[in-house]
């Protein structure tokens, strides 16, 4: 039976069920086969009477949307309860809200299916998500999915398929993607495929966004019609041939990592690649072939060098590794006696220079730097630098420590960082410093081990945003006043959007904002730090870990979304006016009705205007800026709301953020306490 015509007899209707839904073109092709039934010969129309008959008498025919669900999910292999909300008890669509995990809805029914990061695997059952009528993406990223790609033209009106970082394997077939003419999206990086790229992606007319990265593929790219891309990539496979003409506006790294491509963005290819057959007559070959003699000839002189190169590399690796291994004792030794570091200091017990130094013999300590423009330096000099513990995150500590060169670097372990192999983690280290914004504090170095991660930046002087709303009188000095406070909102709100705009791919860009993650330079500019680390996070400590998997939708829906950092800078603007610190009020909270911080603020202000008995008792001079913290103070509230359809999003945010005015010629970043001048109240 071919599948194209599997259908239950009601999908064949004229019309779709949701017209407002990109299921128009999708159901136009059943339509016109519909129609054209009147020129149809009687045998024909006899064999298709049959064909609907066995439709109308398919078992699965008439199956609810959550039986359908329950059905796809009896295939999947699922090891922990990441599906549980998958039950009988709820729909899984509630209007445009999902109530079941991973399902995308708009008015009532599925759009989307989006399963990431679980630890999936058995069969993706598309025979059975035929069933959905309006289904137009899935995704199945991050899991562990084997065996062939499935067969993804069985739902001819998919739009974005994600399938990448999986174990798919084999060759796909050269018309997999016939009769697919809706789709935009197809990732299937990451995976083990091989042989040819299939031919019918090059016709898709949709077709914008490929990533076919980190396979095996082989043999030559087949000739792409598309003339728009939003995303292309064959890096990291094992193509060959010219570049076809198409493509060759691309950057060069859509095409690196494939030995045998050529032309385009890469360099030219050789005659020999453009003519693989060299046109030699048979006399010139026999003049040009080496008799077999020289051949052996050549061949052992060849070998010998080879060998004695080998053997001289290993002589002199092992002189090296010698020499490293004393100078790690000496400099071990020295740090643990070094006067003016104590116990408490936790670092001769506990720094990650100590741990390091104690590293397994051939455990080659290095350092890897991520950007060009910094000065080198290595674990010895952080072994051998003054170092101070700053605190213990979730994470592990924190360490500064004082080069004897001169700079001051931050050195943080991550101990829950195996979320994925080194490649990736350093990939995406590698990507993460690249990123240049004045609201981000770059990272400089990292170090890879299996069981630990260090991740190296700067020391920033007036350490966190945290310390300055909370710590001031402990330490001394004055309270931040309001112009100090929105500008460093507004700094926080511009590094965001460049991470957005920078990592489009991290589902939440930054996913661990929160005061103590935004540092302070000396001219007060916020410096977000810890950012980007989602994909590096192993998952089952994550909601431990990070602020994203505190938000309300992760809570109540198991989900992180483009909006949780929306949320995040919700609840951190609410505690630059309100210096209250959101995970004390958490515990005040517990137990009773107050959840959060925002919940907080909201029974305060009930449906009146914000008073000031809302705003931190240290802030001055508000007196004349009431009207903008109000502001202020309402655009956090939207960026807190609960329901991630209403809550504003970081553009929206950042735009209403903008329109804020500074008050002019107020150029000290520092206020006096409010009591020293009786202002507030
Ligand atoms: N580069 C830096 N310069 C100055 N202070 C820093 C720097 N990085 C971190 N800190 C400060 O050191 C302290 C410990 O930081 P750390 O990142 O280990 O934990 P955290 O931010 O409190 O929690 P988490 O582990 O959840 O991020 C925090 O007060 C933080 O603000």
């Amino acid at each position: 039976m071919p599948s194209k015509f599997h259908h239950p007899f009601w999908k064949l209707s004229p019309y779709p069920k949701h017209c407002s839904l990109p299921s128009k073109g999708a159901h136009a092709a059943p339509t016109a086969r519909l129609t054209s039934m009147a020129m149809i010969n009687p045998t024909t129309l006899f064999l298709m009477l049959v064909l609907v008959l066995s439709i109308h008498f398919d078992p699965s025919h008439g199956l609810s949307d959550p039986e359908i669900l329950l059905k796809f999910k009896s295939s999947l292999s699922v090891n922990n309860n990441a599906l549980s909300t998958w039950t009988n008890q709820t729909p899984p669509c509630d209007g445009n809200k999902a109530k079941w995990v991973g399902i995308l809805c708009y008015k009532g029914s599925i759009w989307g299916i989006k399963l990431e990061r679980l630890g999936l695997g058995g069969t993706i059952d598309l025979e059975t998500l035929k069933q959905l009528p309006n289904l137009r993406t899935l995704s199945f990223m991050h899991n562990n999915f084997e065996g062939p790609l499935p067969e993804l033209s069985k739902l001819g009106a998919l739009k974005a398929v994600y399938l990448s970082d999986n174990k798919f394997s084999g060759e796909i077939p050269g018309d997999a993607f016939e009769g697919m003419p809706w789709l935009k999206k197809l990732h299937l990086a990451k995976n083990e495929f091989t042989g040819a790229i299939p031919a019918s992606l090059a016709t898709l007319p949709k077709l914008l966004d490929l990533k076919l990265q980190e396979n095996q593929f082989n043999g030559k790219l087949p000739e792409f019609q598309q003339k728009q891309w939003r995303s292309f990539n064959v890096s990291n496979n094992q193509l060959e041939g010219p570049i076809p003409a198409a493509l060759t506006k691309m950057e060069t790294t859509s095409f690196s990592g494939n030995r045998g491509l050529c032309g385009g963005p890469l360099s030219a290819c050789s005659p020999a690649t453009s003519s693989p057959i060299p046109d030699v007559t048979p006399a010139d070959s026999d003049h040009k072939k080496p008799s077999g003699i020289v051949t052996i000839v050549i061949l052992a002189i060849v070998v010998g060098v080879a060998l004695a190169a080998i053997i001289a590399a290993i002589v002199i690796l092992r002189r090296r590794n010698q020499a490293s291994q004393s100078i790690e004792t000496s400099s071990i030794s020295n740090h643990q006696t070094k006067p003016g570091i104590k116990d408490s200091d936790q670092v001769s017990q506990g720094s990650p220079a100590h741990s390091l130094g104690g590293s397994k013999k051939g455990d080659k300590a290095k350092l890897s730097f991520v950007r060009d423009d910094r000065v080198r330096f290595d674990l010895q000099d952080l072994l051998k630098a003054s170092a101070e513990i700053l605190g213990s995150g979730c994470f592990g500590s924190s360490y500064k420590a004082a080069l004897l060169t001169g700079p001051v670097m931050v050195v943080k372990r991550f101990k829950q960082m195996n979320n994925v192999g080194r490649e990736e983690f350093q990939e995406h280290v590698r990507r993460l410093g690249w990123l240049r914004h004045p609201n981000l504090l770059p990272l400089v170095a990292y170090y890879y081990r299996k069981e630990e991660k260090l991740l190296i930046s700067d020391h920033v002087e007036h350490g966190s945003l945290a310390v300055s709303l909370h710590g001031h009188q402990a330490l001394g000095r004055p309270s931040l006043n309001w112009p100090s406070r929105l500008k460093i909102v507004k700094g926080v709100a511009r590094g965001l959007t460049y991470l957005y705009k920078e990592l489009p791919g991290v589902i939440a860009a930054h996913g661990h904002l929160k005061s103590s993650n935004v540092l302070l330079n000396n001219s007060f500019e916020p410096q977000l730090t810890d950012y980007g680390l989602i994909p590096l996070i192993n998952q089952e400590n994550a909601q431990e870990l990070m602020v994203a998997y505190k938000s309300p939708e992760y809570s109540r829906y198991g989900r992180v979304t483009k909006k949780t950092d929306v949320w995040s800078l919700g609840i951190l603007i609410l505690e630059i006016l309100t210096g209250k610190f959101p995970s004390n009020f958490l515990q005040q909270g517990k137990g009773s009705d107050q959840e959060d911080l925002a919940t907080w603020v909201t029974s305060v202000v009930g449906d009146q205007e914000p008073t000031s008995e809302v705003f931190d008792k240290d802030l001055v001079g508000s007196k004349t800026s009431e009207g903008e913290m109000i502001k202020l103070l309402k655009i956090a509230l939207a960026c807190c709301e609960g329901d991630v359809e209403k809550r504003l999003d970081l553009k929206e945010a950042m735009e209403r953020i903008e329109e804020i005015k500074e008050r002019d010629g107020d150029n000290d970043f520092f206020s006096s306490s409010a009591s020293d001048h009786g202002e507030i109240h």
